[in-house]
């Protein structure tokens, strides 16, 4: 039996493990997120981003290990009016206003969030009037970040709520998923953007086959890759002594120009100038796009990679 206290993770996944058919979708996933964090889930298509969130929702149950929400159950946290979602598939709705369909999802709630209250804090307050069915892309987004707040949850589970949004909505609605952050809430949403994933997280866990490959801030995962890239034109030479060189952890060569990735810039070019290969010499601190890449990148790649940022 779970205790439910101030001090329970928000979430806590311990050795989930979830198969559909031949495919271990989650994997023994562990995977823990404090009360008031905001936490990217990042990883390519079938990474087993949407299974996790549909475990720690209680939609599914894992075939083995745990899974808890604030130390309890998922779906009697749900049932509580702890945790709001907001899904990839919306279900359509038609004839009702803004106000009234927030206000028809908060009355199934035991303590809801007051409606002008959530309709505030999705930026909604001038649409309140509006049928539902007559809203922008963005906004009917903004409607069911309003409906997810409306049990007045202390947990947000987003799963890729910006696909399909502008700039300027995507923006729109970050601002708003902030506004819940501020108030000491937890949020835990999935991207495939690693540049949202960079500035509305504080910590970025990216997920691959269904398990963890990586875990901490934007910055960490940077280093866990490599700090920086070295690159300079071959002319020519041979590439069989790259990977051997101090600090390089994973290179490659396009055309005649040789790419490293490198934790130690320093020594790899002071090595680089000992072989007087240092033809269009370039060093650049390694973008969050090459981390990402280089950690999830799939075994046969003939670069080395580190498993982990942690
Ligand atoms: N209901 C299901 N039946 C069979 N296989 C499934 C089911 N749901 C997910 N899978 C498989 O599990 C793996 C993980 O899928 P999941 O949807 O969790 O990944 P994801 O990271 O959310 O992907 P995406 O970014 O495309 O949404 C994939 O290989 C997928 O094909």
């Amino acid at each position: 039996m779970t205790t439910d206290s101030p001090h329970d993770p928000a979430v806590a996944f311990t050795a989930a493990t979830k198969t559909y058919g031949a495919v271990r979708a989650v994997d023994g996933l562990d995977l823990t997120v404090r009360q008031g964090e905001t936490v990217a889930l990042l990883g390519r298509n079938g990474a087993g981003k949407s299974t996790a969130i549909g475990l720690l929702l209680g939609l599914d149950e894992p075939d083995s290990g745990r899974v808890a929400v604030f130390g309890t159950a998922p779906d009697r946290a749900v049932a509580a009016g702890r945790v709001g979602a907001m899904l990839q598939e919306a279900r359509p709705v038609s004839r009702v206003t803004v106000r009234e369909l927030v206000g028809f999802v908060a009355r199934t709630y035991p303590s809801p969030m007051p409606v002008d209250e959530a309709l505030a804090l999705a930026g909604l307050t001038a649409l309140a009037g509006r049928r539902v069915d007559r809203l922008s892309g963005g906004q009917t987004q903004r409607v069911r970040f309003a409906v997810a707040l409306a049990g007045n949850p202390e947990l947000i589970v987003l799963d890729e709520p910006t696909a399909a949004l502008d700039v300027e909505a995507r923006q729109e609605f970050w601002d708003s998923m902030r506004g819940y952050a501020r108030r000491g809430n937890t949020v835990l949403f999935s991207t495939h953007y690693l540049e949202e994933a960079d500035a509305h997280a504080d910590r970025i866990v990216v997920l691959d086959s269904g398990r963890v490959l990586a875990d901490g801030t934007g910055e960490e995962l940077k280093r866990a890759a490599g700090g920086s890239l070295v690159s300079f034109d071959l002319a020519g030479g041979p590439t069989d002594w790259l990977g051997l060189l101090p600090g390089v952890t994973s290179f490659e060569v396009r055309g005649d120009r040789a790419r490293l990735r490198t934790g130690d810039s320093d020594a790899t070019v002071r090595a680089l100038a000992r072989r007087d290969a240092v033809r269009s010499l370039e060093v650049a601190p390694v973008s969050l796009n090459d981390a990402f890449l280089a950690l999830t990148r799939p075994p046969h790649a003939t670069a080395r990679t580190p498993e982990t940022a942690r």
